[in-house]
């Protein structure tokens, strides 16, 4: 999902008046460090889009709105529910913008995202996320997992994050692992395939799946 940039005055004011909290990047063609903060923001799109609307502005086409906004650099984002300017962050601090977006975007309806993804890792005592589910696999790197958890005597869940793509984007930021299978144990990330595949070579795949 790309960030759409504002046209004209008119279509910004609409933005900031909605009722979904907007988040506003004002940004600069030529500096560098904005496409980092856009590509940031491109991925918290993906999972918090329904909660949150994103968009950029060019700072100086928009001399008056970034006048009244004191914006001082480029990047600076500023968050805005119903008109109302309620948070900002200056500078390229991805790990603020996350926390803030999270924040907002959550508080719209009941659980927030992170608060789902706390409960889901912590469904069962060893939980697997994956793509299909246990009796049908739909990836080669998740069929091979279950292989290995299948020939243990463990117990365990799956979820399939094929249908669900708000956990499969926000489980990789909530965890900071891009890629599935994910295997936890008690709500702690343990790794993917290959960390299994190394625990099971070490014979230490029981002990840590036990917690
Ligand atoms: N080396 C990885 C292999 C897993 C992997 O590369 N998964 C990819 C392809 S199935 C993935 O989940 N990509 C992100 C996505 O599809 O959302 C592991 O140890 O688990």
């Amino acid at each position: 999902m790309s960030i759409a940039s504002v046209k004209s005055e008119d279509e910004y004011n609409t933005l900031i008046n909605a009722e979904k909290t907007t988040v506003v990047l004002f940004t600069a063609d030529w500096a560098e460090q904005c496409k980092h903060v856009q590509d940031a923001l491109e991925e918290l799109a993906k999972f918090l889009g329904n909660k949150l609307q994103f968009v950029s502005i060019a700072a100086e086409n928009f001399p008056e709105i970034s006048m009244k906004h004191q914006i001082e650099a480029v990047p600076t984002i500023i968050f805005f529910t119903k008109g109302t300017a309620v948070d900002r962050v200056d500078g390229v601090n991805v790990a603020e913008i996350t926390a803030k977006c999270k924040k907002l975007g959550g508080s719209v309806a009941g659980e927030s995202l992170e608060e789902r993804l706390k409960a889901l890792t912590n469904k069962a005592d060893l939980m697997v996320f994956m793509k299909g589910d246990r009796n049908a696999p739909r990836c080669g790197f998740s069929r091979q997992l279950i292989e290995i958890l299948n020939a243990t005597s463990l117990p365990y869940e799956t979820f399939d994050i094929l249908n669900d793509e708000e956990v499969r984007q926000g489980l990789k930021t909530y965890s900071d692992w891009p890629t599935y299978p994910q295997v936890y144990v008690k709500g702690e990330l343990i790794g993917g395939l290959d960390i299994i595949k190394e625990l099971k070579a070490n014979n230490e795949l029981e002990i840590a799946l036990k917690g």
